[in-house]
């Protein structure tokens, strides 16, 4: 959807010093104090060097957040071939986040969840879920992590359920594997367990039957129940409702909803299913292995107290500065190589190249 811009990005810089500079010169006074110039006047290196500590001080990046994604990059070699199927991708998702990951096929996205399943391991970057160090976490960790942070819901149903139990023992099944000790009154426990997550999820009416006895939406909402019985904070979801028609779709997003809704769950799907992408607040666009833009959906009300959803379209601005325009934005300005950027008190203007042409403060 996009095209990358100037030099192929839009660059803010990272480093701390050249962010608080601009891009400043600097010059020795004859006292020996160091100044620099920059737009917005002259400020002495003392000045620069507060800012910088301050800035060092403020939140770090993603400190509030249940997932982190920082710069990830994920390399497979396959046949001495390389793929960059994640190249510096940043996400930051808030507890009890209910959000889609889009993008075409191939742009990264199962390889994304893949590593928040636990089930990959990155190649580089940083990524984190629940305080669980994605990268650097040992096997044990890793068990745990998989065991009691996420459930997964896969998009073959066949998948997510063991054919030859019940819904209500592939439910339980999970619980047994957590280990926790206990006697007839932990067993009763899981079963009632079991019992009030098919119930919440609206197949209760499933509870003895396997499987095979069950139609393509009623198991993925029992996959559901099986992926939150240990309680994780997080569900990840591939593509859930890609095997099924779309009225069965909606009941199955319904009941993710209801999980996020009811146990307070982060849920993560991607889907290439519309009809989910935009019935969730945020939708997440991946691009080349990297986020590109999102869609942000809130309530307004009207002066009638009429209730709509209004979208908003962000372009995502990565941890070093880089942010995508949009392909349609680039071709109606036939934006290429470059751009000039002019900064406001408000706003950047962004404006196309173009040798001969008055610069941007002239064109008024
Ligand atoms: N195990 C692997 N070995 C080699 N290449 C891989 C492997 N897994 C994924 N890739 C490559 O990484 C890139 C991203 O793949 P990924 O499956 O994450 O994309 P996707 O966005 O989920 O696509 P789709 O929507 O079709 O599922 C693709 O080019 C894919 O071919």
């Amino acid at each position: 959807m996009s095209g990358e811009v100037g030099e192929d990005t839009v660059r803010q810089g990272t480093d701390e010093a050249a962010a608080a500079s601009g891009g400043a010169s600097g010059t020795t006074g004859a006292d020996g104090a160091t100044s620099v110039r920059d737009g917005g006047g002259v400020r002495s290196l003392a000045e620069l060097e507060r800012e910088v500590t301050a800035r060092r001080r403020g939140p770090a990046y993603g400190e509030d957040a249940l997932i982190t994604c920082d710069r990830l990059v994920r390399i497979f070699t396959a046949d001495g071939v390389e793929v960059q199927a994640l190249q510096g991708l940043d996400l930051l998702v808030g507890k009890g986040e209910l959000m889609a990951l889009v993008g075409a096929s191939g742009s990264g996205k199962s390889t994304l969840l893949n590593i928040l399943a636990g089930l990959d391991v990155p190649t580089a970057g940083a990524a984190s879920v629940g305080g669980y160090d994605l990268l650097t976490m040992d096997a044990g960790s890793r068990l745990r992590y998989r065991r009691d942070v996420v459930g997964f819901v896969w998009q073959q149903t066949a998948r997510n359920l063991l054919p030859y139990l019940t819904a209500a023992q592939n439910v339980i099944l999970p619980m047994q594997l957590a280990g926790r000790r206990g006697g007839f009154r932990a067993k009763r426990q899981r079963a009632a367990r079991a019992t009030e997550l098919l119930d919440m999820l609206g197949v209760g009416y499933c509870h003895d039957r396997s499987p095979g006895q069950m139609s393509g939406g009623e198991q993925q909402r029992a996959a559901i129940a099986v992926a939150l019985a240990n309680n994780p904070s997080v569900i990840l979801a591939d593509e859930p409702t890609g095997e099924l028609d779309s009225a069965t779709g909606e009941q199955v997003f319904a009941s993710f909803r209801t999980a996020n809704e009811e146990l307070g769950t982060t849920v993560v799907v991607v889907t290439h299913d519309h009809a989910v992408a935009n019935a969730v607040r945020r939708t997440v666009a991946i691009r080349d292995g990297r986020t590109a833009s999102e869609v942000v959906r809130h309530t307004e009300v009207d002066e009638h107290g009429q209730e709509s959803v209004v979208a908003r379209e962000y372009a995502t601005v990565d941890r070093a500065g880089r942010l995508q325009l949009p392909r349609d934005y680039t071709d109606a300005l036939d934006i290429r190589t470059r751009v000039l950027l002019e900064l406001e008190s408000d706003h950047i203007g962004v404006w196309p190249d173009r040798p001969g042409e008055a610069k941007p403060e002239q064109r008024d």
